[in-house]
């Protein structure tokens, strides 16, 4: 079983710690065998016989010795059931937490591709939910397990000691028992990873309600979105009553497995009796420690249970634990520490989504400081364009080059550390608007700050606000408005004095003057920069060196202002449009 596997190797550290846990357990439960047969010594010497009387007044000593070793025994295995419990729990919770950093780390590390796949509920349920459900088999039912069976062989050698013709008895009930153990293990699997599904099917309807509810209530759709969650909620309600319904249909076997043991050592055990075959303390030891086989019965259905739930949820962990990100640096990637200059080049670019070809046969290239538009009709591959650059996805076929280089040769970490992207959908994060615009360094100076958030348009509202730069911004940038928060996302992507900086439709809620600032600060760079700009204005694209315009994933016009206009083109129709239709404001 792979899942028990990779549960040994994650509790590398607490390995001794968790193997001390189990034979502790197995330790505590050869203690409950000393109770009966203290009780056995003692009924048969000082209660049933017939000395009884005269043994109390003259083996006092023993009488006082055998309650004192009763007791003594249950305080120690007290001390061992603690111990043993402190033990499952530090190991569990030191392997649970070495999983969670490594989960996260892999899931941060994963590329676009890995994110288009999965969705933000389902990754969230893998950390939270199916990692408690690792923890509780590690911690409980493993335990449990492990000390249902220790106990069931302990009172089945025991019963052998004491009469191996009650103890086949008694045994002779447990083949059934496994029987219906075997046929809930194999129902249980599909029950329980249909549950799990439906569980993170919940969280991610919940999830996406919550970070989109501005969305939800600009439809006034509230109404259909509950009962959107209601339907799913009802459906994990109902795969719970489903794997509760199974175990419930179960149940009355193994309880009544478990309970024909006292018959049979009721009738049984009364025969024996009377024919002497064994005596009153062996009696009352035997069925003093019934339990010791009646209980691992009644709860093997429930462990079998909780071993399914948790070898769902933990293939579910594994997965990503071992999901590898395909974008990685090669081995023979360039080294380059330095300032790169900014030349982009694309050489016969080929990228497709599955089978949608997305960018077809793209050529173009970019000087180091040249200032780039790019425009064209929704969805023909402009910002999937840009994604090829930081290698957030790599070309099919072609070649994208920075500073005449492959990027798919160079480090990424070095490649991207020298991009600064300010992306059409603005995140961020639940920080001050200093540490928003300080994110890819930390070290930065509050005067650096502030100057990156002057070139942005930015400083002026900033000040205005209560606490200034310490202002916390929530989640997605709650509190703030369209234009402020993309103004804080280009703030951002300059602080980084990038090589090459990428602009997806950054400005397309300020106004047309705090544009015009913005294009005016992007001029003047205090840093070589070369600027690749994502534009459906015309008074954010007519200064570009080179204007580039793609229509289905193709490059239909390519030029300056004066040159797209003069071909009567896209370029041209959308000049006339955002020109009183006339092109006649000034070129
Ligand atoms: N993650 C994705 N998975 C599959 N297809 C995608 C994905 N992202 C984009 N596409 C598809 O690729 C095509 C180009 O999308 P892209 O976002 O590059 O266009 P765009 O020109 O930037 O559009 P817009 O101006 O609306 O931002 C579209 O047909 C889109 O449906």
């Amino acid at each position: 079983m792979f899942q028990l596997q990779w549960i040994w190797h994650n509790l590398k550290g607490y390995r001794n710690f968790y193997v001390t846990a189990l034979v502790l357990s197995i330790v505590c439960n050869a203690l409950y065998l000393t109770t009966p047969y203290f009780s056995k010594e003692l009924v048969d010497k000082f209660l049933s016989s017939k000395d009884a009387l005269f043994n109390l007044e003259h083996e006092r000593k023993l009488f006082w010795l055998l309650l004192a070793g009763m007791v003594g025994f249950t305080l120690l295995r007290t001390i061992c059931q603690y111990t043993c419990n402190m033990t499952y729990e530090l190991s569990s919770q030191g392997m649970i937490y070495r999983i969670r950093a490594h989960l996260f780390r892999r899931i941060e590390n994963q590329d676009m591709e890995f994110y288009d796949r999965n969705r933000t509920g389902d990754l969230m349920t893998r950390l939270t939910g199916d990692l408690d459900m690792v923890r509780h088999a590690v911690a409980f039912v493993f335990k449990g397990m492990l000390e249902s069976c220790s106990l069931f062989i302990a009172s089945s050698v025991y019963f052998f000691m004491v009469s191996w013709k009650m103890a086949l008895l008694l045994l002779a009930v447990t083949p059934f028992i496994f029987g219906v153990v075997v046929l809930l293990d194999k129902k249980a699997k599909p029950v329980y990873v249909d549950l799990r599904e439906k569980l993170s099917q919940m969280n991610t309807d919940a999830q996406e309600n919550i970070s989109g509810n501005r969305v939800v209530k600009a439809f006034a759709r509230e109404d259909y979105e509950i009962e959107k969650f209601q339907k799913a909620n009802k459906e994990y309600s109902d795969a719970n009553k489903k794997a509760s319904l199974l175990w419930l249909k179960f149940f009355p076997y193994m309880e009544a497995f478990a309970n024909a043991l006292s018959v049979v050592m009721l009738l049984g055990g009364g025969f024996f009796l009377i024919k002497g075959e064994i005596t009153m303390g062996e009696y009352v030891a035997i069925s003093g420690l019934i339990w010791g086989i009646a209980n691992p019965v009644r709860n093997l259905g429930i462990y079998v249970n909780d071993m399914q739930r948790f070898m769902a949820s933990a293939m579910k962990v594994i997965e990503i634990y071992y999901a590898r990100p395909i974008i990685t640096d090669r081995e023979d990637a360039v080294d380059q520490t330095e300032r790169l200059h900014g030349d982009v080049e694309f050489k016969d670019v080929t990228f497709k989504f599955g089978k949608h070809i997305v960018l077809d046969n793209v050529n173009f290239k970019i000087k180091a400081g040249q200032t780039v538009a790019i425009m064209g009709e929704t969805g023909s591959g402009k910002t999937s364009l840009i994604n090829l650059i930081p290698r957030f996805y790599d070309a099919n076929s072609g070649e994208v080059l920075v500073d005449g280089v492959n990027v798919r040769k160079r480090k990424l970490s070095q490649l991207r550390s020298q991009i600064g992207m300010a992306t059409q959908d603005v995140l961020l994060f639940s920080d001050t608007i200093d540490g928003n615009i300080a994110y890819g360094d930390s070290d930065m100076s509050e005067e650096d700050v502030k100057h990156y958030a002057k070139l942005a348009a930015a400083n002026e509202f900033v000040e205005k606000m209560p606490d200034g730069y310490e202002t916390i911004v929530g989640e997605r940038g709650v509190g703030l408005s369209g234009g402020q928060k993309q103004r804080l996302s280009l703030a951002r992507a300059l602080a980084i004095k990038p090589a090459i900086l990428i602009l997806d439709d950054t400005t397309s809620a300020v106004d047309m003057e705090t544009e015009k600032y913005i294009q005016d600060s992007l001029r003047n760079l205090d840093f070589p920069c070369t600027k690749i700009i994502i534009a459906q204005r015309i008074s954010s694209t007519k200064d570009a060196d080179v204007i580039i315009i793609l229509d289905d994933g193709k490059i239909t016009e390519m030029g300056t202002h004066d040159e797209l206009i003069a071909k009567k083109g896209y370029y041209y129709e959308v000049f006339k449009l955002q020109n009183d239709g006339f092109g006649k404001e000034a070129v």
